[in-house]
């Protein structure tokens, strides 16, 4: 299994920056000392086993929980993001999986539902007029916009949560399982739109159980197991197999060797003599590739 972190090394800075990032739940702790960085024009997939913690880091991103410890910089700025505004006035969306549409407005009024144009009557036109605009931004495959939401595809529906959260005109956009459910056709559309989201220079986390879905749309994957960082992973560079192993625990991955090799070598150092702990923590420093 590859040991290397997929840490990019261009000068570019993260977007998102995420570090020592830790979330309990009373007694359970969903998130312990999660770091992740996000950069423009990059889709991360997040993935993780059942309970992993993918979820809580995106509502920790979307302002539905804070986080307990750690930081989150945003755009070169440390940020704390109390409430779903918060989020959104940084420039986070978030397309949860429940899409929150109305199944019987149509697709211009769910577009625009809360942020209409015109202050008095409202600008129909205008409001048709971007939501084309968008769309075809996005090449996404709508057949009206003065259809109702409910008459749409899961694909399609999809698409206009994509696009209604472009509207505030983010800087990174979570998509939680946006195949979820979805048919080949669909899945296929929805996969070109998140690569349209790239082309357009957008961060993109997208959380996902489809290992072919990941493979097929993300530069870089990120593995939760059990609340904690489990490995990063170029696409082009990782196995199907190798992050299904960090997904299961099947395999360690450098983040537990070292864990491991720290708990090994603060044990020597302990011992009588304490020969051996340097060794070991240089080893862990070369294991994780610094
Ligand atoms: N509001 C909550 N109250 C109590 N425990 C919670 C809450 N939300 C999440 N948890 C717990 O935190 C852990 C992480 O859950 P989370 O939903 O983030 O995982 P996940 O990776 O999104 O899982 P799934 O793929 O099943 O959605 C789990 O043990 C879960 O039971």
């Amino acid at each position: 299994m590859s040991t290397v972190p997929a840490e990019r090394t261009d000068s570019a800075a993260p977007v998102l920056s995420m570090r020592g990032v830790s979330k309990h739940f009373g007694a359970v702790a969903a998130l312990t000392d999660i770091d992740l960085d996000v950069y423009s024009g990059e889709v991360v997939a997040l993935v993780g086993d059942n309970g992993a913690g993918k979820s809580t880091l995106v509502k920790i991103l979307s302002g539905v929980h804070p986080q307990d410890a750690g930081t989150v910089t945003f755009d070169g700025k440390d940020v704390s993001i109390h409430s779903p505004v918060d989020a959104l006035n940084l420039g986070i969306a978030t397309v949860f999986q429940d899409l929150a549409l109305c199944d019987n407005l149509t697709v211009v009024d769910n577009l625009f539902l809360g942020r209409e144009i015109g202050a008095l009557r409202l600008n129909e036109v205008e409001m048709e007029v971007q939501s084309w605009k968008l769309l075809r931004q996005l090449s996404a495959k709508i057949p009206s916009v003065r259809v109702a939401v409910a008459s749409l595809s899961g694909g399609q529906r999809q698409t206009v949560a994509i696009a209604r959260s472009l509207l505030g005109s983010p800087k990174l956009i979570i998509l939680d399982e946006p195949t979820a459910a979805l048919g080949v056709a669909q899945t296929a559309e929805v996969l070109n739109l998140v690569e349209r989201l790239r082309e357009n220079g957008l961060a993109v986390i997208m959380i996902s159980h489809n290992m072919q879905d990941v493979k097929a749309v993300s530069d870089r994957v990120a593995v939760l197991r059990l609340g904690r960082n489990n490995g990063t992973f170029r696409m082009k560079e990782v196995t199907t197999d190798e992050l299904i192993a960090a997904i299961t625990g099947a395999t360690d991955n450098v983040v537990t060797q070292r864990a491991a090799q720290s708990g090994s070598a603060a044990r020597q150092a302990q011992a009588p003599g304490g020969a051996g702990a340097p060794a070991s923590a240089d080893a862990a420093e070369e294991g994780n590739g610094k």
